[in-house]
């Protein structure tokens, strides 16, 4: 019943109501399904990749937390041109001992990745090599969306990674590079900006791969790029 849909976002029954109507009665229209694109935070421990993960679920600032132990999942219902998206994120463990046995399972089906540095922290910036080495030793295919986040940029003081440096670092990995505050109310929005630019980036791929697959099948002529594909038109970044 809950098929993928060429490998972009899995599709689930709206709810359990839903599914009991559709016993009921067998008209599909009854049956609403949501698609859920997987999204996943890495990082160094400490950057604030459960922070941002809050921040955007939840709409505020956590009190307290505490290192992530494998993978902690926040999800939030979206919608985009009409659709509604569940984005499925998962905040993943920093500290490697409290990730060894997890990171087959992050990386499996995952839809796209936001790496996360923290501006006050070099280190957190040097090692992104490293995190983006494990990304593609996990075959992660090259359509897969990829972002850079530097955070904590509340810190004016303190910030350690310029933002040319890390614009010459994005550019060079092929990622939009996003420079926020999860703590900094004032930021919500450029958070917010972050999962909603992937989650409609990958509803573009989407289209593009049916429109390609209905033109292999002879139905459409012409491969038509849908505007999200070539240009930041529809996106909030
Ligand atoms: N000033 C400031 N502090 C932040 C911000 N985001 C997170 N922090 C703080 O940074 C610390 C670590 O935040 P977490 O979100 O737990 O970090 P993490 O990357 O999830 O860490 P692990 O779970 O160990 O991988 C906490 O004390 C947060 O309060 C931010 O935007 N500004």
């Amino acid at each position: 019943m809950a098929q993928p849909i060429l490998g972009h976002g899995s599709l689930q029954p709206a709810s359990a109501a839903g599914l009991a109507s559709l016993e009921l009665d067998s008209s599909l229209d009854q049956y609403v399904q949501i698609r859920i694109f997987k999204i996943i935070v890495i990082g160094d421990s400490n950057v604030g990749k459960t922070c941002l993960t809050f921040r955007f679920c939840g709409g505020t600032f956590p009190d307290k937390t505490e290192a992530t132990i494998g993978v902690d999942f926040r999800e939030k219902t979206v919608e985009i041109e009409g659709e509604k998206i569940k984005v499925q994120v998962w905040d993943t463990a920093g500290q490697e001992r409290f990730r060894k046995s997890m990171v087959e399972h992050y990386y499996r089906n995952v839809h796209a990745v936001v790496f996360v540095y923290d501006v006050t922290k070099m280190t957190s910036f040097t090692n992104l090599k490293m995190w983006i080495q494990e990304c593609n030793g996990h075959a992660v295919p090259p359509l897969v969306p990829k972002v850079l986040v530097g955070n904590k940029c509340d810190l004016r003081e303190q910030i350690q990674v310029p933002s040319n440096l890390a614009l010459k670092f994005a550019d060079a990995h092929n990622m939009l590079l996003f420079e926020t505050s999860a703590k900094d109310p004032k930021e919500s929005q450029n958070v917010e900006s972050i999962f909603m630019c992937l989650a409609c980036r990958l509803k573009a791929q989407k289209s593009l791969l049916y429109r390609d697959t209905e033109r292999q099948q002879g139905k459409v002529q012409k491969l038509e790029f849908p505007q999200e594909a070539n240009s930041k038109a529809s996106c909030p970044c």
